[in-house]
Protein backbone atom coordinates (compact mmCIF):
# COMPACT_ATOMS: atom_id res chain seq x y z
CA UNK A 1 0.00 0.00 0.00
CA UNK A 2 1.29 3.58 -0.86
CA UNK A 3 -0.52 6.35 1.21
CA UNK A 4 0.41 10.24 -0.19
CA UNK A 5 -0.04 11.96 3.20
CA UNK A 6 -0.96 15.89 2.73
CA UNK A 7 2.38 16.12 0.30
CA UNK A 8 2.96 19.52 -1.62
CA UNK A 9 6.00 20.08 -3.89
CA UNK A 10 7.34 23.59 -4.32
CA UNK A 11 10.18 23.44 -6.73
CA UNK A 12 13.27 25.87 -6.16
CA UNK A 13 12.01 28.52 -8.91
CA UNK A 14 8.36 28.68 -6.81
CA UNK A 15 6.43 26.39 -9.31
CA UNK A 16 3.84 24.86 -7.07
CA UNK A 17 3.79 21.09 -8.61
CA UNK A 18 1.54 19.55 -6.25
CA UNK A 19 -0.29 20.77 -3.54
CA UNK A 20 -1.74 19.08 -0.20
CA UNK A 21 -2.49 15.55 -2.16
CA UNK A 22 -3.63 13.02 -0.40
CA UNK A 23 -4.81 9.55 -1.95
CA UNK A 24 -4.28 6.18 -0.93
CA UNK A 25 -3.03 3.02 -2.96
CA UNK A 26 -4.34 0.01 -2.16
CA UNK A 27 -2.20 -3.34 -2.42
CA UNK A 28 -2.54 -4.86 -5.64
CA UNK A 29 -4.27 -1.95 -7.55
CA UNK A 30 -4.25 -0.08 -10.18
CA UNK A 31 -4.53 3.65 -9.61
CA UNK A 32 -4.55 5.75 -12.24
CA UNK A 33 -3.42 9.40 -12.70
CA UNK A 34 -4.37 11.45 -15.26
CA UNK A 35 -4.49 14.67 -16.34
CA UNK A 36 -3.16 17.29 -18.91
CA UNK A 37 0.18 18.42 -18.69
CA UNK A 38 2.13 19.92 -15.86
CA UNK A 39 -0.69 18.63 -13.44
CA UNK A 40 1.92 16.84 -11.41
CA UNK A 41 1.36 13.94 -12.48
CA UNK A 42 5.27 12.99 -12.61
CA UNK A 43 5.84 14.46 -9.72
CA UNK A 44 4.24 12.74 -7.62
CA UNK A 45 5.04 9.07 -9.17
CA UNK A 46 8.83 10.27 -8.87
CA UNK A 47 8.03 11.07 -4.68
CA UNK A 48 7.80 7.04 -4.12
CA UNK A 49 11.06 6.37 -5.35
CA UNK A 50 12.21 9.78 -3.79
CA UNK A 51 13.36 11.22 -7.11
CA UNK A 52 11.64 13.87 -5.90
CA UNK A 53 11.35 14.71 -1.91
CA UNK A 54 8.14 16.67 -0.77
CA UNK A 55 8.25 20.15 0.59
CA UNK A 56 5.47 18.97 2.61
CA UNK A 57 4.30 16.24 3.69
CA UNK A 58 4.96 11.98 3.70
CA UNK A 59 4.69 9.15 1.48
CA UNK A 60 4.09 5.97 3.05
CA UNK A 61 4.86 2.25 1.61
CA UNK A 62 3.29 -0.37 3.83
CA UNK A 63 3.26 2.14 6.77
CA UNK A 64 7.25 2.97 6.65
CA UNK A 65 8.01 6.82 5.79
CA UNK A 66 10.01 6.55 2.12
CA UNK A 67 12.14 9.26 3.74
CA UNK A 68 13.52 6.80 6.56
CA UNK A 69 14.42 4.15 3.33
CA UNK A 70 17.91 4.44 1.49
CA UNK A 71 17.52 5.59 -1.58
CA UNK A 72 18.90 3.77 -3.67
CA UNK A 73 18.06 0.62 -2.04
CA UNK A 74 14.96 1.99 -2.38
CA UNK A 75 14.91 2.33 -6.00
CA UNK A 76 16.04 -1.29 -6.78
CA UNK A 77 12.76 -2.17 -4.92
CA UNK A 78 10.54 -0.79 -7.43
CA UNK A 79 10.19 -1.23 -10.91
CA UNK A 80 10.23 1.80 -12.90
CA UNK A 81 8.51 2.44 -16.49
CA UNK A 82 9.10 5.40 -18.56
CA UNK A 83 7.79 6.82 -21.68
CA UNK A 84 11.19 6.30 -23.42
CA UNK A 85 11.87 2.91 -22.25
CA UNK A 86 14.60 4.21 -20.30
CA UNK A 87 17.03 1.26 -21.61
CA UNK A 88 20.93 1.43 -21.85
CA UNK A 89 21.71 1.33 -25.66
CA UNK A 90 24.73 -0.60 -25.71
CA UNK A 91 23.89 -3.54 -23.63
CA UNK A 92 21.64 -6.13 -24.73
CA UNK A 93 17.97 -6.78 -24.31
CA UNK A 94 18.80 -9.44 -21.81
CA UNK A 95 21.60 -7.74 -19.84
CA UNK A 96 19.27 -4.89 -19.65
CA UNK A 97 16.30 -6.58 -17.85
CA UNK A 98 19.48 -8.53 -15.82
CA UNK A 99 20.70 -5.56 -14.53
CA UNK A 100 19.33 -4.62 -11.17
CA UNK A 101 18.78 -8.53 -10.18
CA UNK A 102 23.07 -8.44 -11.03
CA UNK A 103 23.60 -5.70 -8.96
CA UNK A 104 21.68 -7.09 -5.94
CA UNK A 105 23.90 -10.20 -6.01
CA UNK A 106 22.17 -12.47 -8.11
CA UNK A 107 24.66 -14.51 -10.54
CA UNK A 108 24.87 -13.14 -13.97
CA UNK A 109 23.89 -16.69 -15.49
CA UNK A 110 21.20 -16.79 -13.49
CA UNK A 111 19.97 -13.27 -13.79
CA UNK A 112 20.39 -13.78 -17.90
CA UNK A 113 18.33 -17.37 -17.53
CA UNK A 114 15.86 -15.20 -15.60
CA UNK A 115 15.60 -12.13 -17.61
CA UNK A 116 14.84 -14.69 -20.74
CA UNK A 117 11.80 -15.91 -18.88
CA UNK A 118 10.13 -12.45 -18.39
CA UNK A 119 11.14 -11.47 -21.78
CA UNK A 120 8.45 -14.76 -22.88
CA UNK A 121 6.09 -13.07 -19.76
CA UNK A 122 6.04 -10.08 -21.59
CA UNK A 123 5.23 -11.62 -25.13
CA UNK A 124 8.46 -11.37 -26.30
CA UNK A 125 10.03 -14.12 -28.58
CA UNK A 126 13.48 -14.41 -26.09
CA UNK A 127 15.95 -14.71 -29.09
CA UNK A 128 15.08 -11.07 -29.19
CA UNK A 129 17.33 -10.96 -26.07
CA UNK A 130 20.30 -11.01 -28.11
CA UNK A 131 19.71 -7.83 -29.75
CA UNK A 132 20.17 -4.00 -28.88
CA UNK A 133 17.66 -1.93 -27.77
CA UNK A 134 17.86 0.83 -31.01
CA UNK A 135 17.25 -2.70 -33.28
CA UNK A 136 13.68 -3.42 -31.54
CA UNK A 137 10.35 -1.47 -32.06
CA UNK A 138 9.25 0.99 -30.07
CA UNK A 139 6.47 -1.41 -28.75
CA UNK A 140 8.99 -3.85 -28.13
CA UNK A 141 10.87 -1.56 -26.16
CA UNK A 142 7.97 -0.43 -24.12
CA UNK A 143 7.79 -4.86 -23.29
CA UNK A 144 11.32 -4.95 -22.44
CA UNK A 145 10.99 -1.83 -20.34
CA UNK A 146 8.14 -3.56 -18.29
CA UNK A 147 10.31 -6.71 -18.29
CA UNK A 148 13.26 -4.84 -16.68
CA UNK A 149 11.12 -3.42 -14.04
CA UNK A 150 9.38 -6.59 -13.32
CA UNK A 151 13.08 -8.44 -12.76
CA UNK A 152 14.07 -7.36 -9.15
CA UNK A 153 10.41 -8.88 -8.56
CA UNK A 154 8.97 -5.78 -6.80
CA UNK A 155 5.49 -5.23 -5.12
CA UNK A 156 5.32 -1.36 -6.58
CA UNK A 157 5.29 -0.70 -10.32
CA UNK A 158 5.75 2.96 -11.55
CA UNK A 159 4.34 3.62 -14.72
CA UNK A 160 4.92 6.95 -16.10
CA UNK A 161 3.18 7.37 -19.96
CA UNK A 162 4.77 3.79 -20.40
CA UNK A 163 2.95 3.62 -23.92
CA UNK A 164 2.64 7.41 -24.73
CA UNK A 165 5.13 7.02 -27.63
CA UNK A 166 3.74 4.11 -29.75
CA UNK A 167 0.67 4.34 -32.25
CA UNK A 168 -2.45 3.24 -31.32
CA UNK A 169 -2.56 -0.20 -32.65
CA UNK A 170 0.17 -0.87 -30.10
CA UNK A 171 -0.99 0.97 -27.98
CA UNK A 172 -3.89 -1.50 -27.10
CA UNK A 173 -1.59 -4.44 -27.45
CA UNK A 174 0.23 -3.24 -24.63
CA UNK A 175 -2.43 -2.02 -22.59
CA UNK A 176 -4.13 -5.53 -22.82
CA UNK A 177 -0.85 -7.21 -22.35
CA UNK A 178 -0.48 -4.87 -19.07
CA UNK A 179 -4.09 -5.93 -18.18
CA UNK A 180 -3.56 -9.33 -18.23
CA UNK A 181 0.49 -9.02 -16.62
CA UNK A 182 -1.29 -7.71 -13.49
CA UNK A 183 -4.31 -10.57 -13.06
CA UNK A 184 -1.28 -13.15 -12.94
CA UNK A 185 1.19 -10.92 -11.26
CA UNK A 186 -0.85 -8.16 -8.80
CA UNK A 187 1.48 -5.82 -8.35
CA UNK A 188 1.00 -2.72 -6.82
CA UNK A 189 0.67 -0.08 -10.02
CA UNK A 190 0.55 3.70 -10.02
CA UNK A 191 0.10 4.85 -13.87
CA UNK A 192 0.13 8.27 -15.14
CA UNK A 193 -1.20 9.17 -18.42
CA UNK A 194 -3.12 11.84 -19.91
CA UNK A 195 -5.34 9.77 -22.19
CA UNK A 196 -8.52 9.33 -19.93
CA UNK A 197 -9.86 6.16 -21.93
CA UNK A 198 -6.38 4.63 -21.02
CA UNK A 199 -7.16 5.56 -17.69
CA UNK A 200 -10.60 4.34 -17.38
CA UNK A 201 -9.18 0.83 -19.37
CA UNK A 202 -6.53 0.09 -16.81
CA UNK A 203 -7.48 1.89 -12.80
CA UNK A 204 -8.94 0.02 -10.61
CA UNK A 205 -9.06 3.91 -9.68
CA UNK A 206 -8.77 6.65 -11.27
CA UNK A 207 -7.44 10.11 -9.79
CA UNK A 208 -8.23 13.11 -12.06
CA UNK A 209 -5.87 15.72 -11.67
CA UNK A 210 -6.02 19.52 -12.47
CA UNK A 211 -3.31 21.77 -12.02
CA UNK A 212 -0.92 22.15 -9.37
CA UNK A 213 -1.14 18.69 -8.47
CA UNK A 214 -5.19 18.97 -6.97
CA UNK A 215 -7.49 16.45 -7.27
CA UNK A 216 -10.49 17.07 -9.40
CA UNK A 217 -12.13 13.60 -8.47
CA UNK A 218 -11.13 10.46 -7.35
CA UNK A 219 -13.04 6.99 -7.72
CA UNK A 220 -13.52 4.16 -9.76
CA UNK A 221 -14.10 4.87 -13.75
CA UNK A 222 -17.76 4.13 -14.04
CA UNK A 223 -18.21 6.28 -10.65
CA UNK A 224 -16.63 9.13 -12.63
CA UNK A 225 -18.20 8.51 -15.72
CA UNK A 226 -22.01 8.25 -14.12
CA UNK A 227 -21.10 11.06 -11.58
CA UNK A 228 -18.44 14.22 -12.94
CA UNK A 229 -17.68 15.79 -10.02
CA UNK A 230 -17.90 19.14 -11.70
CA UNK A 231 -17.50 21.21 -15.40
CA UNK A 232 -13.75 19.95 -15.38
CA UNK A 233 -14.25 16.51 -14.76
CA UNK A 234 -16.75 16.41 -17.53
CA UNK A 235 -15.08 18.35 -20.19
CA UNK A 236 -12.19 16.29 -19.53
CA UNK A 237 -13.62 13.76 -19.83
CA UNK A 238 -16.04 14.73 -22.72
CA UNK A 239 -13.66 16.94 -24.64
CA UNK A 240 -11.02 14.13 -25.41
CA UNK A 241 -13.82 11.22 -25.61
CA UNK A 242 -15.56 12.92 -28.52
CA UNK A 243 -11.82 14.01 -29.90
CA UNK A 244 -10.92 10.49 -29.82
CA UNK A 245 -14.38 8.37 -31.04
CA UNK A 246 -14.78 10.75 -33.92
CA UNK A 247 -11.64 9.39 -35.64
CA UNK A 248 -11.85 10.03 -39.20
CA UNK A 249 -9.49 8.46 -41.96
CA UNK A 250 -9.60 9.47 -46.01
CA UNK A 251 -9.73 6.50 -48.33
CA UNK A 252 -10.34 7.22 -52.12
CA UNK A 253 -11.98 10.93 -51.27
CA UNK A 254 -14.53 9.56 -49.40
CA UNK A 255 -14.47 10.65 -45.31
CA UNK A 256 -14.36 6.64 -42.96
CA UNK A 257 -15.49 6.75 -39.54
CA UNK A 258 -13.02 4.32 -37.44
CA UNK A 259 -13.69 3.18 -34.35
CA UNK A 260 -10.80 3.25 -31.31
CA UNK A 261 -9.00 0.24 -33.06
CA UNK A 262 -8.92 1.60 -36.31
CA UNK A 263 -11.79 -0.44 -37.92
CA UNK A 264 -13.94 1.36 -40.02
CA UNK A 265 -17.35 1.59 -38.78
CA UNK A 266 -19.27 4.08 -41.54
CA UNK A 267 -19.07 6.57 -44.28
CA UNK A 268 -19.94 9.78 -43.32
CA UNK A 269 -19.83 11.19 -47.30
CA UNK A 270 -19.91 9.48 -50.75
N1 LIG B 1 12.67 20.24 -11.63
C1 LIG B 1 11.70 21.14 -11.78
N2 LIG B 1 11.90 22.44 -11.50
C2 LIG B 1 10.91 23.35 -11.64
N3 LIG B 1 9.66 23.06 -12.03
C3 LIG B 1 9.40 21.78 -12.32
C4 LIG B 1 10.39 20.75 -12.22
N4 LIG B 1 9.82 19.58 -12.58
C5 LIG B 1 8.54 19.86 -12.89
N5 LIG B 1 8.27 21.19 -12.74
C6 LIG B 1 7.00 21.87 -12.94
O1 LIG B 1 6.03 21.29 -12.08
C7 LIG B 1 4.77 21.20 -12.72
C8 LIG B 1 4.30 19.75 -12.73
O2 LIG B 1 5.17 18.98 -13.53
P1 LIG B 1 5.00 17.41 -13.71
O3 LIG B 1 6.06 16.94 -14.65
O4 LIG B 1 4.90 16.75 -12.40
O5 LIG B 1 3.57 17.35 -14.42
P2 LIG B 1 2.91 16.21 -15.28
O6 LIG B 1 1.48 16.22 -14.95
O7 LIG B 1 3.63 14.92 -15.09
O8 LIG B 1 3.13 16.74 -16.75
P3 LIG B 1 3.44 15.94 -18.11
O9 LIG B 1 2.18 15.19 -18.44
O10 LIG B 1 3.75 17.04 -19.09
O11 LIG B 1 4.61 15.05 -17.84
C9 LIG B 1 4.97 21.79 -14.11
O12 LIG B 1 4.56 23.14 -14.08
C10 LIG B 1 6.45 21.68 -14.34
O13 LIG B 1 6.92 22.67 -15.21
Amino acid sequence: MIEFEHVSKAYADGTEAVSDFSVTVPSRKTVVFVGSSGSGKTTLLRMVNRMVEPTAGRVLIDGENVRDRDPVQLRRSIGYVLQQGGLLPHRTVIDNVATVPVLEGRSRAEARKDARELLERVGLDPALGKRYPPQLSGGQQQRVGVARALAADPNILLMDEPFGAVDPIVRRELQRELIRLQSELGKTIVFVTHDIDEAFLLGDEVVVMREGGRIAQRGTPAEIMANPADSFVREFIGADRAERRLNTLEVDGRQIAVDEDGRAVGVLNS
